[in-house]
């Protein structure tokens, strides 16, 4: 597969508008735009660093993998993203490696992205997200 780069840092936040503050005003990185992904259960907020960016996650529902993460982990690193020109062909490229695929069929995450995310017991401890993006 060819991973072009980290396509963004996702952070779970308890509250989107909150952690905002942080990010613009202390750190005076720019929120680009904020998207509802329903399959996911998120409200995500992308602020672009350089040829990448930071995607905030706050949950829409109680039962969502944001909400699971903060009430087990608390707010924090969720996962990481790389970029690849085509996730079919690396999804196939895993698991014929052996990595055990969360997602094995590409959804659709913010953005339009083509996603799909790989468990952390295959990765050393991280949940790995590949993401296609035209
Ligand atoms: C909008 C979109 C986009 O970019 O476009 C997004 O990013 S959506 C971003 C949000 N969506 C997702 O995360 C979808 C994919 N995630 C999932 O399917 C789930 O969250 C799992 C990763 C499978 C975890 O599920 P669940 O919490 O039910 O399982 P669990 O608690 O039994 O966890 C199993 C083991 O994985 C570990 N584990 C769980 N979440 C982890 C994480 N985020 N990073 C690293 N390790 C993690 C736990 O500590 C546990 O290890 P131990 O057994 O050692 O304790
Ligand atoms: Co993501």
């Amino acid at each position: 597969m060819n991973i072009k780069k980290v396509d963004h840092i996702g952070i779970a936040v308890k509250n989107l508008d909150e952690a905002l503050k942080f990010y613009e005003k202390v750190l005076g990185i720019k929120c680009e735009g904020i998207e509802v992904v329903e399959e996911q259960k998120v409200k995500v907020a992308f602020l672009p660093v350089g040829d990448t960016e930071i995607e905030l996650l706050e949950s829409t529902s109680e039962d969502g993998p944001i909400a699971k993460f903060i009430e087990k982990k608390g707010e924090g690193i969720q996962h990481i993203a790389l970029r690849v020109d085509n996730i079919q062909e690396a999804i196939e490229e895993m698991k014929e490696k052996g990595i055990k695929m969360i997602d094995e069929q590409p959804r659709y995450g913010a953005g339009n992205a083509k996603i799909a995310f790989c468990h952390p017991k295959s990765t050393n401890g991280i949940l790995l997200e590949l993401s296609e993006r035209k």
